[in-house]
């Protein structure tokens, strides 16, 4: 069963990203996807290597976005691709079936072409609006989310799904009603003053009615 909670990296630096990580790891996230745009390959090796050492320390799983031959390189844990990034199948060919893949989705067509590509879980969204993210879909809401969950049960399509885009910690209770699995978040981590607290909270809400 995946964490309940991802968090997704910010910085415009190596050193900023790194430290962004570390104290995400700090606070207690144990799911780290390294979002690191426009940067050279070489960075981008050098970060994950560090990330992907220091989530080894913490026993964190560790994805890393858009990009499959990195994630082979360093040996992650997986990827987690866009509609305009590689295939599915694609990844798959070149990942294996152990490592994790996971895949975005805007809407229920997206949902039903990506689980039957073959990714592990789905990052469906944005919820609501969020700086984080330029040239954002469709906002969809909890209304959105409640639509396409429900259609998933009708068609028997069981696949965890993180909702994510600008979600805070007063939204989390809606959305679970809706079914989804769990969340990705940045900036609220990224941002917070007090994280361990912040995610310790986040935690509590997202496994509220887990018995584990
Ligand atoms: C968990 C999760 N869900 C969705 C996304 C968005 O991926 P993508 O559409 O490829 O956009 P970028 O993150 O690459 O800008 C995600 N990264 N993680
Ligand atoms: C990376 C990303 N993808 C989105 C999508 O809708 O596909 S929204 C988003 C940003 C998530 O960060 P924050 O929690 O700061 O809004
Ligand atoms: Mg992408």
């Amino acid at each position: 069963m995946f964490n309940k909670l991802q968090y997704i990296s910010q910085g415009e630096t190596n050193e900023k990203q790194l430290q962004n990580i570390h104290q995400a790891l700090d606070a207690g996230c144990n799911w780290i996807q390294m979002r690191f745009k426009n940067q050279t390959s070489e960075k981008r090796f050098a970060l994950a290597e560090a990330v992907k050492n220091l989530c080894e320390e913490y026993l964190a799983t560790f994805i890393v976005n858009d990009d499959v031959l990195l994630t082979q390189k360093i040996a992650a844990d997986g990827v987690h691709l866009g509609l305009t990034d590689m295939s599915i199948s694609g990844a798959r060919a070149i990942l294996g079936e152990k490592k994790i893949i996971g895949a975005t989705a805007n809407t229920f067509e997206d949902i039903l072409l990506q689980t039957k590509n073959g990714c592990d879980y789905i990052g469906l969204g944005p919820f609501q609006f969020t700086e984080t993210k330029e040239k954002l879909s469709p906002i969809l809401g909890t209304e959105g989310y409640a639509s396409i969950l429900n259609k998933m049960k009708t068609e028997n399509i069981s696949i965890p799904v993180y909702a994510i885009g600008g979600i805070t910690l007063e939204n989390i209770e809606n959305l679970i009603k809706t079914g989804v699995h769990g969340i990705a978040v940045s900036g609220i981590i990224t941002k917070s003053p007090e994280k361990e607290k912040l995610v310790q909270q986040l935690n509590d809400k997202l496994y509220a009615n887990v018995i584990l």
